[in-house]
């Protein structure tokens, strides 16, 4: 019979996890590896809380496996490092995104790509290669391999900063990836949530003409005034998005619901692209002639590889750019779930773990 999540290792660990597709999260008791020869474990300090997360604990991707205990965007200081750790010391701010893992033989894997790795193991949801669960950050401990951990900028807060670990290597990477990071470029942002806010303060680092896309004008002075975006574009007025026709070199869609493409194919100009990072529960009809007749491209992309994640988090320290979050302590998660179903959050939920997780 396999153990407990209590007794699977011999370091006692606590949390928060959903028990079913209900989503709602309580405290829960768990356990952590002890600290191996290559691993660095450290106390958790601050954890963002993605849609990714709330994806999850609902079951909105048919993957779930409960207990599932979610959180990506982790950081903390290190309480303790393997005999064979050379990168990390105990006091180090640290932190760990959506990987803990992969094969490190394969194509993707050589080429820094282990977020591409058929065998790469999520932060949570997932399986370690001893068989044990693997449990996210919403918890007061992190254990993980030192390839897999993150070093934190000296000058960057580590709650604005926690975002980076996911919503922003998941804008940065693409954007490198397909060319949409040459200064003068004209690039739309869709959705202006967690990942889609970073977008805009990448892109304008990058040196970037900036228009976020959206539904609603209640973001518009924000976007343009606090996080430098140079237009706004509602994507109900007709006579808005015909003046925008064949403007824009690329979109980033960071859209967590279901919504029509066509449109945004005729904001970018012949050859422009589409990049979907966003991750509807349904998938999006694909208009087609756009494709074809102007030589349109969609493509997707998932998080980014570990050097490419350092690599971003320094380029966020030397360009100081931190995401907009709103600190909440743990037992008001459900309440930032619902939140963030309706979109309530400017920009980021960052779950103050160090100060407020206490065991029951
Ligand atoms: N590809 C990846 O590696 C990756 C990484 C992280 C998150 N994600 C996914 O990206 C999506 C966004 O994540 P987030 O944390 O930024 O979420 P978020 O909730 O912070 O932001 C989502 C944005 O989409 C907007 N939106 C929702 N429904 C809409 C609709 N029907 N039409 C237009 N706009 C709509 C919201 O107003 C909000 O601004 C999620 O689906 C998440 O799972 C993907
Ligand atoms: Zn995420
Ligand atoms: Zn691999």
């Amino acid at each position: 019979m396999s153990k407990s999540p209590e007794e699977e290792h011999l370091r006692k660990a606590f949390g928060w996890a959903a028990r079913d597709t209900s989503g709602v999260l309580s405290p829960f008791k768990f356990s952590r590896r002890a600290t191996g020869d290559e691993d660095v474990t450290f106390k958790v300090l601050y954890c963002g809380v993605c849609h990714s997360d709330l994806h999850s604990v609902k079951d909105e991707w048919r993957f779930s496996s409960y207990p599932l205990l979610p959180g990506h965007e982790i950081v903390g200081i290190v309480t303790e490092v393997g005999t064979s750790v050379t990168k990390f010391k105990v006091g180090d701010k640290v932190g760990v995104g959506c990987m803990v893992g992969a094969c490190h033989t394969c194509d993707n894997c050589k080429n820094d790509l282990e977020n591409y790795c058929p065998k790469m193991i999520q932060t949570y949801n997932s399986t370690h290669y001893d068989g044990t669960k693997t449990y996210g950050g919403y918890s007061d401990i992190m254990v993980a391999n030192e390839r897999y951990i993150i070093r934190m900028p000296e000058n960057l807060p580590l709650d604005a900063g926690a975002p980076l670990l996911c919503a922003g290597i998941t804008v940065y990477s693409p954007l490198k990836y397909y060319g949409l990071c040459k200064p003068g470029m004209h690039l739309g942002v869709v959705g202006l949530g967690g990942l889609g806010h970073v977008a805009v303060k990448f892109a304008k680092a990058f040196g970037l003409k900036v228009t976020v896309i959206s539904t609603s004008l209640s973001k518009k002075q924000e976007a343009i005034e606090r996080l430098g975006a140079d237009a706004f574009l509602i994507s109900r007025d007709q006579a808005q998005m015909e003046a925008a026709t064949a403007t824009m070199d690329g979109i980033i869609d960071t859209v967590s619901a279901k919504h029509p493409l066509l449109p945004l194919f005729s904001l970018i100009k012949p050859h422009g692209k589409i990049i979907c990072v966003g991750a509807p529960e349904q998938p999006p009809e694909l208009p087609i002639f756009p494709l074809l007749m102007e030589r349109k491209m969609i493509g997707g992309s998932i998080i980014g590889g570990m050097k490419e994640t350092q690599e971003m988090i320094d380029f966020a320290g030397k360009h100081n750019i931190t995401a907009d979050i709103e600190v909440i302590p743990m037992d008001y998660i459900n309440t930032a779930m619902e939140r963030l179903v309706k979109a309530d959050v400017k920009y980021r939920f960052v779950i103050d773990i160090g100060k407020t997780l206490t065991p029951a």
